[in-house]
C-alpha cells in the first residue's frame, strides 16, 4: 500500500454511544502517511473518534489509551511486553513472565532506554511516577509494532522536552499516526495535518503548515 491510500473513511456518519450521538455528520478520510493531531476541548469527541478508528482496523493499530491501564504489581518490562501478548503462544508468554528470555529482554531494554526508562525496567508499575507510567504505556504501544499509531493524549503527563522526544519517536516508527493532543505547539510541530473538533463536529481540517497556534486556540474558546 502506498502513501496516500485511504485507510479510514467516514461520510456523514454519526458516532456515539447506545443511541446517543457524540459526533454528527462526520466526514473524514485518513490516508496512509497522515500524521494527524486531533484537537478540541474536553468532551468534543476525540476519544470517541479514536476508539472507532481502532475498532475499524484492530490488527493494524497500536493503541495508546488515555489511562495507562498498567498491571500494578508487574514490572515496566512486563507491562511493555504485554504489547505483544496476543502475538505469541501461551507457553512463550508464561516463560517471559517467570524468567524473561534473551530476545524480548534485549528488545525491551533498548525500547525502555529510548523512553528514558532504562533505570526503571524492573520496577513495579505501582512504584512509578505518573509520567513514568505513561511512558511505560507508550512503550507497550510501540512494542506492538503495528503500522498505525493511535494515541489518546499519550504525552499529556510528560514535560515538554520528553513529550517532544517521544512524539518524534512515535512518528518515526509508524507510517500513519492519529493523536489526540491538547498542546497546539506539539500538534503543529509533530503532525502534518490538524483536525479540530468542536461540539461534536469537525470545525477544521487543514495542513499544519497553513495553520498558526492562535487559529488552533479558537477551538478552545467558549462559544
Ligand atoms: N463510554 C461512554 N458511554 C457514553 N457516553 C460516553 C462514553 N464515553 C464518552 N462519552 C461521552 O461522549 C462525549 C465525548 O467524549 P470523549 O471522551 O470522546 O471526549 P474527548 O474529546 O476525548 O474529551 P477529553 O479531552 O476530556 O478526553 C462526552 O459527552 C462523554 O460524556
Amino acid at each position: 500500500m502506498e502513501n496516500g491510500a485511504s485507510l479510514f473513511q467516514f461520510h456523514q456518519d454519526t458516532l456515539g454511544y447506545a443511541g446517543t450521538p457524540v459526533l454528527r455528520e462526520l466526514s473524514l478520510e485518513v490516508r496512509r502517511g497522515d500524521k494527524i493531531a486531533l484537537l478540541g476541548e474536553s468532551g468534543a469527541g476525540k476519544s470517541t473518534l479514536l476508539r472507532r478508528l481502532r475498532e475499524l482496523r484492530p490488527n493494524d493499530v497500536a493503541w495508546c489509551p488515555q489511562q495507562p491501564g498498567l498491571v500494578p504489581m508487574l514490572s515496566a518490562f512486563h507491562n511493555i511486553y504485554m504489547g505483544r501478548l496476543s502475538r505469541y503462544p501461551f507457553w512463550y508468554n508464561l516463560a517471559n513472565l517467570v524468567r524473561p528470555l534473551a530476545r524480548p529482554r534485549a528488545e525491551i531494554r533498548e525500547l525502555a532506554a529510548s523512553l528514558g526508562l532504562g533505570g526503571q525496567l524492573w520496577t513495579a508499575a505501582e512504584q512509578l511516577s505518573g509520567g513514568q507510567q505513561s511512558r511505560v504505556s507508550l512503550g507497550r504501544a510501540l512494542y506492538q509494532q503495528k503500522p498505525i499509531f493511535i494515541g489518546d493524549e499519550p504525552v499529556s503527563a510528560l514535560d515538554e522536552r520528553q513529550a517532544d522526544e517521544l512524539l518524534r519517536l512515535v512518528c518515526q516508527r509508524h507510517h500513519t499516526v492519529v493523536l489526540a493532543l491538547h498542546n497546539v505547539e506539539q500538534a503543529l510541530t509533530h503532525c502534518s495535518r490538524v483536525v479540530g473538533l468542536r461540539q461534536g463536529r469537525v470545525m477544521l481540517d487543514a495542513a499544519s503548515c497553513e495553520l498558526t497556534p492562535d487559529q488552533l486556540r479558537t477551538l478552545y474558546r467558549s462559544a
